[in-house]
């Protein structure tokens, strides 16, 4: 890897299919917005097939799992539905998150540390399968260090707090979180990504962190796709983080 292109941009294709969800339509397609993505830059693609379905179907998944020429990254929870449907996709990489019906998105990190022996067992199950896990958490030393144990090589941490910041103080407090959590990760031995809420106006600040490895980011490059197109609404957030990644 050059340093040109030392942090990765995981695209998040989930609210394409939100889209298209809210008509019970074909269209918008995720599988092409993913080929798009790919084409303007995208290192890979994430998708969260939730409980509830109100986004991703199990179909898209399957297609995607066929077509990708880049990787998938299999949001989940942690459920027997969910194991046995990554063990026969076997995605290049699995990441465990928090999921609640109710929530409008997901609104905290996994807790690890408070069921290490269940997720422990995931984890397994899923390395067995081939799968590179990933645990979706707070930025918090005692989760990291319980994602350690349970043996998984990546984390992401959740950037919600701080991309919801409202106030200047409060995204500085919420970013020293992320920037100590990063810096506790690799300390650590593990690989750190970030994501969640993250927009062309926030991301650069999380993308100079020192060690962050790649950005998981959705809403807003679906959003900013609108105006722009798909393509460019990618490329767009490629040339920002990578740029921020290699001044900070
Ligand atoms: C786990 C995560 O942060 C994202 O995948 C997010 O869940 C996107 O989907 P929702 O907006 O449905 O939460
Ligand atoms: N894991 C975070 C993700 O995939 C993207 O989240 P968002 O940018 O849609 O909030």
């Amino acid at each position: 890897m050059t340093e040109a292109n030392r942090i990765l941009l995981g695209v998040n294709i989930d609210h394409v299919a939100t889209l298209r969800q809210a008509r019970g339509t074909r269209y918008p397609d995720p599988v092409k917005a993913a080929l798009d993505a790919e084409e303007a830059g995208a290192d890979g693609i994430t998708v969260h097939l939730r409980e509830d379905r109100r986004h991703i179907q199990d179909r898209d998944v399957r297609v995607l799992a066929d077509v990708l020429q880049t990787r998938m990254n299999f949001e989940m929870g942690v459920t027997d539905f969910m194991l046995g449907f990554a063990e026969q996709i076997r995605p290049a990489h699995v990441c465990l998150v928090p999921e609640t019906r109710q929530e409008l998105t997901t609104e905290g990190g996994l807790d690890v540390a408070g069921q290490e022996a269940r997720i422990a067992a995931a984890v397994e199950r899923l390395t067995l399968a081939g799968c590179e896990v990933s645990l979706f958490i707070d930025a918090e030393e005692r989760q990291i260090e319980a994602a350690m144990r349970v043996g998984a090589p990546v984390i992401e941490l959740h950037t919600g707090r701080y991309a919801d910041a409202h106030t200047a103080e409060e995204a500085a407090h919420e970013l020293s979180r992320i920037r100590d959590g990063v810096i506790c990760g690799l300390n650590h031995g593990l690989i750190v990504n970030a994501g969640h809420g993250l927009h062309y106006h926030n991301a650069e600040a999380v993308a100079a962190i020192p060690g962050v490895h790649e950005l998981n980011i959705g809403h807003a490059i679906v959003a900013h796709a609108l105006f722009v197109g798909f393509k460019q609404a990618v490329a767009e957030m490629k040339a920002l983080i990578v740029a921020a990644a290699n001044r900070g």
